[in-house]
């Protein structure tokens, strides 16, 4: 078993974890959002079609059009319409226009489009008090051409993208099982939320935000409830699991002669590491259990979800060959001092402002607090053995949902 380990190492040996092909299953698209696609998507058409217009007005040539202003107006013989869906069948001649609406295909022997509210229709003609221009012409293949991919395998389906395929003709998608990902609470001391709470005890709050930041991160939450600090009843919870392809547990991972996850997962399994050089979440442990990655996350609130947060996150993301990285870091201003830590990496929980590109602490940063969590956006970086003062730049990484 490896302990101490730098936030760099743990993270390489979580990874190293994250082996496999997720099976991929096909989805009609309106239950597609959220997912993350597991093949190429080449678009089967061109979008537009063929070169259309852009405004209501009127489709005609430029040449028959140069010079008109509401002092000289340009006169054409309005020769039909071609309202969108239905393009006009004829062409456009000398001195001709056709009365065109946005999205139609330009007409035959046209090339340029008036705004309607440059004309004045007089029964059959039109009277133009501006140039007809081609700028209005949206050219074929503007936005989508045929066979060209827009969209990769590892790519999550927002919602611009999943209207995207609809664009490119695809009606059903190819895309990743989510991984399931089991969270087991353990601890004598936690109530599930609606109990009486009795004196010393705690409400379980982190399998629910656990089971957000699952969700969060394109998993699917498989509640294995709570366990006392039992080690026959961590175990037998845990062989009853079902299929899973990442499992979290939450507390007993410290040195507490209670702290029984520890002590299964090293009985009954293999520990790769325990102990890494960070604050908060520095129990944290990552064994096998069989075949199964585990992460011990540590029990207090914060710890438990930012140790997901840099380690379970990129687990799944890799696992789903996501294309984006799991987070996102910038450089902002501190608008309060942030502690750091001898030895450790800190991560300090911060409101960032991403206009201004400033930085505030959430307050007490105590690793029992879970409204740093709730009220917080980032985490600030703090290097081992190094304070940030007000007014300093700092690393820091949203905590946000990165698209
Ligand atoms: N002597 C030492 N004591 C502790 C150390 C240490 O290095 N030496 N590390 C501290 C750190 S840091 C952390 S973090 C915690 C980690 O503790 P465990 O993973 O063993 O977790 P527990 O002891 O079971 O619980 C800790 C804390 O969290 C509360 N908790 C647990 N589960 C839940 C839940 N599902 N929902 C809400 N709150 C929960 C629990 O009641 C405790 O207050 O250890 C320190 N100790
Ligand atoms: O590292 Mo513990 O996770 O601070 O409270
Ligand atoms: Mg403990």
């Amino acid at each position: 078993m490896r302990t101490n380990l730098s936030v760099e190492e743990a993270l390489e040996a979580v990874l190293e974890a994250a082996q496999g092909e997720l099976a991929v299953e096909e989805l009609p698209l309106k239950e597609a959002f959220g997912r993350v696609l597991a093949e190429d998507l080449a678009s089967l058409v061109d979008h537009p079609d063929q070169d259309d217009t852009a405004i209501d007005g009127y489709a005609c040539r430029a040449e028959d059009t140069l010079g008109a202003s509401p002092e000289a107006p340009v006169r054409l013989r309005v020769v039909g319409e071609a309202p969108a869906g239905r393009p006009f069948p004829g062409e456009v001649g000398r001195g001709e226009a056709v009365a065109v609406y946005t999205g139609a295909p330009i007409p035959k022997g046209a090339d340029a489009v008036v705004r309607v509210e440059d004309t004045r229709r007089e029964g059959d003609e039109v009277l133009l008090f501006a140039p007809a221009s081609p700028k209005d012409i949206r050219p074929k293949g503007d936005d989508l051409r045929r066979g060209e991919v827009y969209l990769r395998r590892g790519d999550l389906l927002t919602p611009g993208r999943l209207g995207l395929a609809a664009a490119m003709g695809h009606p059903r998608l190819k895309v990743f099982r989510k991984p399931r990902v089991g969270i087991l609470s353990t601890g004598d001391e936690v109530v599930e939320p609606g109990e009486p709470l009795p004196f010393g005890g705690v409400y379980n709050s982190n399998a629910y935000s656990l089971l957000g930041l699952v969700l969060e991160a394109g998993g699917e939450p498989v509640l294995l409830g709570k366990v006392p600090d039992q080690p026959e009843a961590v175990l037998e919870r845990l062989e009853g699991a079902g299929p899973l392809d990442l499992l979290l547990t939450s507390g007993g991972v410290s040195m507490g002669e209670y702290d029984v996850v520890r002590k299964v997962l090293e009985r009954h399994g293999e520990v790769v590491f325990w102990k890494v050089r960070q604050q908060p979440g520095g129990p944290l442990l990552f064994a096998r259990l069989g075949g199964l990655p585990v992460l011990g996350l540590p029990g207090n609130p914060v710890s438990s979800m930012v140790t997901f947060f840099l380690y379970g996150r990129p687990f799944l993301y890799k696992l789903l060959q996501r294309t984006e990285p799991p987070y996102g870091r910038l450089e902002a201003r501190a608008l309060t001092p942030f502690k750091g830590a001898k030895g450790k990496k800190v991560f300090r929980r911060g409101v960032l402002s991403v206009a201004e590109k400033t930085v505030r602490s959430t307050g007490n940063q105590s690793s029992g607090v879970l409204r740093s969590m709730a009220f917080g956006n980032a985490l600030v970086v703090l290097p081992p053995d190094r304070d940030a003062r007000e007014g300093e730049e700092v690393e820091v990484i949203p905590l946000t949902f990165v698209p």
